[in-house]
């Protein structure tokens, strides 16, 4: 089979970040509308730091699949975003205190004993795959991001609306991914059109980021769900 053109592959990628991306699952929609209760948004914050703080994991998983200076660098940066070039910098932090500034200290979030059994299984799927599977997949999987910068926006401004009970400044990690995911989403696009070359190494690009897409979903079922009785 011919491989798809650049511009028929980039839309089926596109089209697959927006109509599986995590924002349709009805616990983001019910983020969204204002209609979680505080106890359903601190569990979303403990649960969803355990994805956060294996991104950078996941991310030096890939850094050691690339083979030149530059692809590197830039991956690298990646991981600085998250772990800050020194202490009390970085997304980690920033996500720590988001949950401070909702009532959740530090210590919970960062003993995550409360985290679900599923989230666990989604991010340890999500880190597996990033360690097992070539760089042409681990990257593309990453394209979730292209829908980022829209959700982080609406994010904002849910959170300022409808749970104002939340302290402002911990709203900090949401705006700084805005422009970090539209900058990391093109680069990776850029990657991923550059390096399948094939159709079948276009399709495997696809399935990867449908994977990503299911297990942001999972996360959110798991969460839905909730905790042990
Ligand atoms: O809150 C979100 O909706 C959301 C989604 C995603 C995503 O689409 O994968 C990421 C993030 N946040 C995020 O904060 C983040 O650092 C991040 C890294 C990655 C990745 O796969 O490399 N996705 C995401």
């Amino acid at each position: 089979m011919n491989p798809w053109s650049r511009e028929e592959f980039a839309a089926r990628l596109r089209a697959v970040a927006t109509d599986r991306y995590h924002d349709r699952h009805p616990f983001n929609v019910r983020m969204h509308q204002g209609a979680l209760s505080p106890d359903e948004v601190r569990r979303w914050i403990l649960n969803r730091f355990h994805y956060q703080r294996h991104i950078p994991v996941k991310d030096a998983l890939i850094l050691a699949k690339l083979d030149t200076p530059a692809l590197r660098r830039a991956w690298l940066r990646r991981i600085q975003d998250h772990d800050g070039e020194k202490d009390g910098g970085g997304g980690i932090e920033r996500w720590l205190r988001l949950g401070e500034a909702a009532g959740i200290d530090r210590a919970r979030l960062e003993g995550g004993e409360e985290v679900l059994p599923g989230v666990r299984l989604a991010v340890d799927g999500y880190v597996n795959f990033c360690r097992l599977r070539p760089r042409l997949e681990a990257v593309a999987a990453s394209l979730t991001e292209l829908s980022a910068p829209t959700i982080m926006r609406t994010r904002i401004q849910a959170f300022e609306t409808h749970y104002s009970w939340i302290e402002a400044d911990g709203l900090a990690y949401f705006q700084g991914r805005i422009g970090q995911g539209g900058r990391d989403s093109t680069e990776a696009l850029g990657l991923v059109l550059d390096w399948a070359r094939t159709r079948e190494e276009q399709e495997r690009a696809v399935a990867a980021l449908a994977f990503k897409c299911d297990v942001l979903w999972s996360l959110l079922d798991a969460i839905e769900a909730g905790g042990r009785p």
